[in-house]
């Protein structure tokens, strides 16, 4: 594997029926396990090499111990990490996340998704140091630039937003405690449905959205009594084919248009990413960037599977996702991996060893649904444990009558002492009243500018009349002095008071 914490991987699909009728030939020759030949644009024989390549005959097994085993390990650890499929429309990108059917497949084709879900559980159930856990379901797809939530269609323009402790975010995404692998299942193809339904309601195909699967894990250890969360974040991408071999028309040819320019977004990250010192990483130019910020940007492990198209017809697309995967392969981000510990009032609230019930399954209350919608739930905490924990936090960082501002301010507002607030909407009102804080702050700051130049002008009036009622009353004076003099002398010279200074010379 490389020293990035991005592991790259190609896989060729079999040649499909239809290509065998049509007599496709195949477009690379198998080197090694990582290696392979490829023509180039210049019909050059050029050697490809990844951190694998898995061929036709390679089963989806083998594609998720190399590229999801370690992905998982490492979010039960707390480190996030990202698992992207990439390619053509065709190339198998959904077979390889999906197989034939999120629910109905045998062993052998099951996905990336259900084996991640599946080890998941299997780690949180089988470790002895894990007490507690939670693990929650979100699914969106990005269609033309807005992040559709799959579990619940009424939510069509989710935002992205980074906050200190999650880092990146879709916020308000539909989260769905998930208690066992089948539970997850169930959800998970609840949501595929919801594709679906999008896709007849809008005339689309699959390939024109990227769909971004989020499993939130979070537990707490006996080891070192911390509690971990880890996400593990699986993107179906749209395909990367050219719009101009598309010939697409009219909406279709605007999809295609969006998708290349998100994608062409994902490629000048990696592209800024891969530079010696990036000035700066373009990750707001598209909503796939900015999903994909932490997964590429060192703070979480990723794995790229480019899905390629082994037939001579599709040479060029295979070509062009080839060439992505190499770029992607010289990302060289440090792998400062630090698990996310998370503030003791986080704790997970669900599921432990003593509840699985012999299935695995967690029990659910009676009338309740096996899931249940939630965000992070704070009912374990008492309301007054919880506003000394969080204003003791705040007095390490703010001053003492800030902190007692801050404590008004949040009243106000009245989430933060609310013992059943979620701690994302807890964040948030805190991120809103310090920005409204700011934005006060600032308009005080212009008002008061704006005051200053105002009274300094009034200032300057002010002199300049004074300056010109001190000139009149001068001559005023003058003027008095004159006349009194020519009261006093009127009847004398002129000639005989200059000695005297009574008249000027
Ligand atoms: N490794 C594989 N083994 C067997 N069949 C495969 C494999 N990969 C893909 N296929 C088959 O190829 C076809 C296209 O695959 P798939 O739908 O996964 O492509 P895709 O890249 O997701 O396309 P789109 O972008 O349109 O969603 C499907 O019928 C799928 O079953």
């Amino acid at each position: 594997m490389s020293n990035s914490n991005v592991t790259v991987c190609v896989r060729f699909r079999p040649l499909s029926h239809k290509e065998r009728k049509a007599n496709d030939k195949v477009c690379f020759k198998k080197l090694d396990s990582e290696s392979f030949v490829f023509k180039d644009e210049r019909d050059e024989d050029v050697i490809f090499s990844f951190d694998k390549v898995f061929y036709d005959d390679a089963e989806q097994s083998d594609v998720y111990n190399f590229l999801a085993v370690p992905i998982v390990a490492d979010a039960v650890n707390g480190i996030n990490g990202t698992i992207i499929s990439y390619g053509q429309t065709g190339a198998g990108k959904t077979y390889s996340m999906e197989g034939p059917s999120i629910l109905h497949c045998n062993e052998l084709k099951t996905g990336l998704v259900q084996r991640v879900v599946n080890d998941l559980f299997e780690c949180l159930r089988t470790s002895e140091d894990i007490t507690t856990w939670t693990v929650k379901l979100s699914m969106v797809e990005i269609y033309l630039e807005k992040v559709r939530d799959l579990l619940d269609l009424s939510k069509d323009n989710l935002q992205i937003k980074e906050s200190k402790s999650q880092g990146i975010f879709i916020y308000g995404a539909t989260e769905i405690s998930i208690m066992n692998s089948s539970d997850a299942l169930e959800r998970l193809s609840e949501g595929i449905a919801n594709r679906a339904v999008g896709e007849t309601q809008m005339n689309l195909a699959s390939s024109r959205s990227h769909c971004v699967y989020i499993f939130s894990v979070q537990h707490g250890s006996t080891a070192d009594d911390k509690v971990r969360a880890g996400k593990i974040v699986l993107v179906d991408l749209a395909g990367s084919e050219k719009v101009e071999k598309t010939g697409a028309e009219g909406r279709v040819l605007d999809e295609a248009k969006t998708i290349n320019k998100s994608l062409s977004a994902l490629g000048n990250v990696i592209n800024a990413l891969t530079t010696a010192k990036p000035n700066h990483v373009p990750y707001r130019d598209s909503k796939l960037t900015r999903i994909l910020q932490d997964a590429l940007g060192g703070s979480s492990r990723a794995a790229l599977l480019c899905c390629c198209s082994p037939s001579s017809s599709n040479a060029p697309e295979s070509l062009s996702t080839i060439r992505f995967g190499t770029r992607t392969k010289l990302i060289k981000t440090l792998p400062k991996l630090i698990p996310n510990e998370v503030d003791s009032v986080k704790k997970p609230t669900c599921y432990s060893h003593d509840q699985d019930d012999p299935r695995g399954r967690a029990p659910s209350k009676a009338g309740s649904s096996q899931s249940e919608v939630s965000d992070l739930s704070l009912d374990s905490c008492d309301h007054d444990d919880l506003r000394d924990r969080i204003l003791s936090k705040l007095r390490l960082s703010l001053k003492e009558e800030d902190v007692d501002l801050l404590e008004e301010l949040f009243v106000q507002e009245g989430i933060i002492f609310d013992p059943n607030a979620a701690m994302l909407d807890i964040d948030l009102a805190f991120q809103d009243v310090a920005s409204r804080q700011i934005v006060s702050l600032v308009q005080t700051v212009e008002e008061l500018t704006e005051t200053v130049q105002e009274l300094t002008d009034e200032n300057e009036k002010l002199r300049h009349q004074l300056e010109f009622a001190q000139e009149i009353a001068a001559r005023a004076q003058c003027a008095t002095a004159d006349r009194s003099r020519g009261a006093l002398f009127g009847f004398v010279p002129a000639a005989v008071l200059r000695p005297f200074g009574f008249v000027p010379d």
